[in-house]
């Protein structure tokens, strides 16, 4: 049976916050729950009765303290999180906040940071981060993914090199014309590289087919990402996931 095989989903939301002028990130050093220990935007569950908009609203000021401004927040993906023999997904809603009122602030579960573009902390991050991250802060048009994770063997051992490492990677497209690709490095970072902007929707997936952690990545909790699909320069942002992965519907 597939592994992966999705029976519900959560939905979550996730904010990153941005300071366009100065080429900076807002991230929050998460202290507990899901995810403890690594440096993510703001979010939580969406609660009932709640939009994703709104729980998003909700969940950057009880984490960061802050109200996003309305003409600065803007919906820039939606990403799936599927595990290996778990059959609730996690369909997370990424906005973007250009603007904000309030002080941020530290509080129980976050501790917010600014971080230079240059400087963002991915090896201390969720290991899908470098992959949509980069597309978020190059403004491009709204994204779609989904990562798959396996869980990490407790014994298992970070590898000295990455000579064991090996990867393939397809591209596949929607449109003649995309100009889309990866490559994964040494430090198996794939690295989106070229996109056209004019080109309606370019996906790329990628399979690892060793674990992915790096020497410096050993935080982001028991799971490994083995695998992901992209999509980006989508004409609307997507609204809501199907369970078998494929965008249901777009915003309006
Ligand atoms: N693979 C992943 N990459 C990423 O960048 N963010 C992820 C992620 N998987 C989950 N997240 C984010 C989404 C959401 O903002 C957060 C998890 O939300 P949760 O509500 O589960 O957090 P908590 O366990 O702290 O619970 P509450 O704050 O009580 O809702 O982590």
């Amino acid at each position: 049976m597939d592994p992966f095989r999705l029976t519900s989903k959560k939905v979550l939301t996730l904010v990153m916050v941005i300071d366009k002028e100065q080429q900076k990130i807002l991230l929050g050093y998460k202290k507990r729950g899901f995810g403890a220990h690594l440096w993510n935007g703001f979010g939580g569950k969406v609660e009932p009765g709640e939009t994703p908009q709104q729980g998003a609203l909700r969940e950057l000021e009880e984490e960061a303290g802050i109200t996003a401004k309305p003409e600065g927040f803007q919906k820039a993906g939606l990403l799936l999180f599927l595990f290996e023999n778990d059959p609730v997904g996690l369909e997370t809603h990424v906005y973007k906040a250009y603007s904000y009122q309030g002080q941020i602030r530290e509080c129980d579960e976050m501790r917010p940071q600014w971080f230079n573009f240059a400087d963002i902390p991915y090896d201390q991050m969720w290991e899908d981060d470098r992959i949509w991250l980069p597309i978020l802060l190059k403004e491009q048009a709204p994204f779609f993914g989904r990562m798959y994770f396996k869980r990490r063997p407790l014994e298992e051992s970070v590898p000295d090199q990455l000579t064991n490492l090996s990867t393939s990677t397809s591209t596949t497209s929607t449109a003649a014309t995309t100009a889309t690709t990866t490559i994964t490095t040494a430090s198996a970072t794939p690295v989106v590289v070229e996109t056209n902007s004019s080109t309606p929707i370019a996906s790329l997936s990628k399979t690892m087919t060793a674990t992915s952690f790096t020497p410096g990545q050993p935080k982001s909790g028991p799971f490994t990402m083995f695998e992901y699909h992209i999509e980006q320069n989508l004409l609307a942002p997507p609204k809501e996931i199907a369970l078998d992965g494929t965008i249901a519907s777009f915003e309006n």
